[in-house]
């Protein structure tokens, strides 16, 4: 008895095995391609230094198509290529795609309170859902007019930058510096920048050994210092938070404000005011340095693209004029200027590889297997190549990687100029705010606020190149656009 008791059990040990061996075997020849790596390290050596993502991506994609797999050290990362690809899996089986990549030190910061990367669950659900009814397209519109006003200062703000910088004959400088450590300052547009960097820095491969070796988590933060400097900083930004927080609702019910909007919906969501006071945070961290680096490439497109300025100004003269600034009304009869905001997120996106996403299960996609738990890297952007979501030739032609808003556009059929082509009234014509589930929840706030930046910086402002700086604007003319200015 003991002996068949052995020899079974014997059996079907070896079955087992050879059963593992033979479906992982099988999985891995199912996997999509991708370049061959070295045993344990995979391809790390290959990829795992570049800052630059994205400009290694293009070799990729050339040789391998518009699906890749990379294995970072036993982490299995694919890498989407194609509009096809990215919104078959991100969008249409966003219910497996919806995680995020999990980080133990940003998870002692606070991780799980930061919407954009929360991993997918009830508290992600119950943030996000606070997100949205703050931030949909509809309650939108009600924070138009400070957006408006928010215009007028930006646009005399860099009329100001300018006109300084020509005084003392220098280029205008950044006044906004990510540090690595965690400041909080009085300025909470650079505190807001620390801490988004205090994040990203933390996330960043290799960062910290604990992502490799989970059990150094269990050390007291007596002597883990990476643990004591994480946990300290969450107060920190907790504080910070709650300090912006209050400050809005006690002082900004003036105007439509996402705090005050917060506040008063929790009852109805079930967030705590806690949960609150980070959620307004997580928000200003993720509006700051997308849309000021998507002005920055719009700046940067006027000085490259001085027709397409030129076209511009003479659409917003046409239609809002000298006397008076743009206002959200103007929006329908403006379709080149709207044309651009697209053209700037397309062309440019600010975060070109998205937001990872994290498979939750096995998944299938003509015949290649994703394990659960793959990193999935949407490439909105490549260097001018072939393949790429928002430069995808066979969507946008042979001219995607140049910059050009008429793609946007047809011959307005009552002979006045251009209209949008009907197809863009409602869809972006670009991936730059991701995808499915986890897409940006700020997009409608984002394309508003682009809007009337843009709008007002060019009635406002000639952008041009100029002898010392790389990006240089005047301002456009008479006294009574200044009065409006002021
Ligand atoms: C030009 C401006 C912006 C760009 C290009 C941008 C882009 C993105 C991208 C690519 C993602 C990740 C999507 C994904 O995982 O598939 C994202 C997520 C997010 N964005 Fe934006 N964003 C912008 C502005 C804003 C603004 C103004 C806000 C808030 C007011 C905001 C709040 C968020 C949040 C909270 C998330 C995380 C959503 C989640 O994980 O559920 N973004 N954004």
């Amino acid at each position: 008895m003991g002996t068949i008791f052995i020899f079974s059990s014997i059996v079907g040990a070896s079955l087992l095995l050879i059963r593992t061996v033979v479906v992982g075997a099988w999985n891995r020849r199912a996997l999509p391609p991708g370049p061959r790596g070295l045993p344990i390290l995979g391809n790390v050596l290959q990829f795992g230094m570049s800052q630059s993502l994205w400009f290694t991506f293009d070799k990729l994609q050339s040789k391998y198509g518009p699906i890749v797999y990379l294995n970072m050290a036993g982490k299995d990362i694919v890498v989407l290529n194609t509009k096809a690809v990215a919104t078959e899996l991100l969008d249409r089986r966003s219910a497996i795609y919806s995680n995020r990549p999990a980080s133990i030190v940003t998870r002692h910061l606070g991780s799980e309170l930061l919407l954009s990367i929360a991993q997918y669950g009830k508290s992600w659900q119950t943030l996000r859902r606070a997100g949205h009814a703050v931030l949909n397209a509809r309650i939108s519109t009600e924070y138009q007019p400070l957006q408006i006003e928010e215009a007028i200062i930006f646009a005399h703000g860099l009329i100001e930058k300018i006109l300084d910088a020509a005084r003392q004959n220098q280029a205008p400088t950044h006044e906004i510096r990510p540090s690595d450590k965690l400041h909080i300052t009085s300025d909470p547009l650079q505190t807001l920048c620390n801490i988004a960097h205090r994040f990203t820095n933390a996330i960043y491969p290799g960062a910290h050994l604990v992502e490799f070796m989970p059990i150094l988590d269990r050390l007291p933060t007596s002597i883990a210092k990476w643990k004591r400097e994480a946990q300290r900083d969450f107060q920190c930004i907790s504080y910070t938070f709650e300090n912006y927080f209050n400050d809005a609702v006690k002082n900004d019910q003036r105007q439509a404000s996402v705090c005050v909007k917060l506040a008063d919906g929790q009852e109805a969501i079930g967030s705590t005011d806690f949960e609150n006071t980070w959620l307004a945070g997580s928000l200003s961290v993720a509006a700051l340095e997308t849309t000021s680096t998507t002005l920055s490439f719009f700046l940067y497109a006027m000085t490259l693209h001085p027709e397409v300025q030129r076209e511009a100004q003479l659409e917003i003269d046409r239609v809002v004029g000298r006397s008076r600034n743009p206002t959200f009304a103007d929006m329908k009869h403006l379709p080149y200027v709207r044309a651009i905001v697209k053209e700037v997120l397309r062309w440019q996106p600010a975060i070109p590889l998205a937001v990872p996403h994290v498979l939750m299960e096995d998944d299938w996609y003509e015949g290649y297997l994703i394990p659960k738990d793959t990193i999935v890297i949407a490439n909105i952007w490549q260097v001018p190549s072939i393949l790429s979501i928002n430069r995808d030739k066979e969507i946008y032609g042979p001219d995607a990687d140049e910059f050009r808003p008429e793609r946007f556009l047809r011959q307005s059929e009552r002979g006045l100029g251009f209209e949008l082509r009907p197809e863009f009234e409602n869809e972006d014509g670009h991936h730059t705010y991701g995808f499915g589930r986890r897409i940006c929840v700020g997009r409608h706030l984002a394309d508003n606020a682009l809007f009337i930046d843009i709008c007002t910086i060019l009635w406002a402002l000639r952008i041009e190149h100029t002898a010392f700086t790389d990006v240089a604007a005047t301002t456009k003319q008479d006294s009574s656009m200044k009065d409006i200015l002021k």
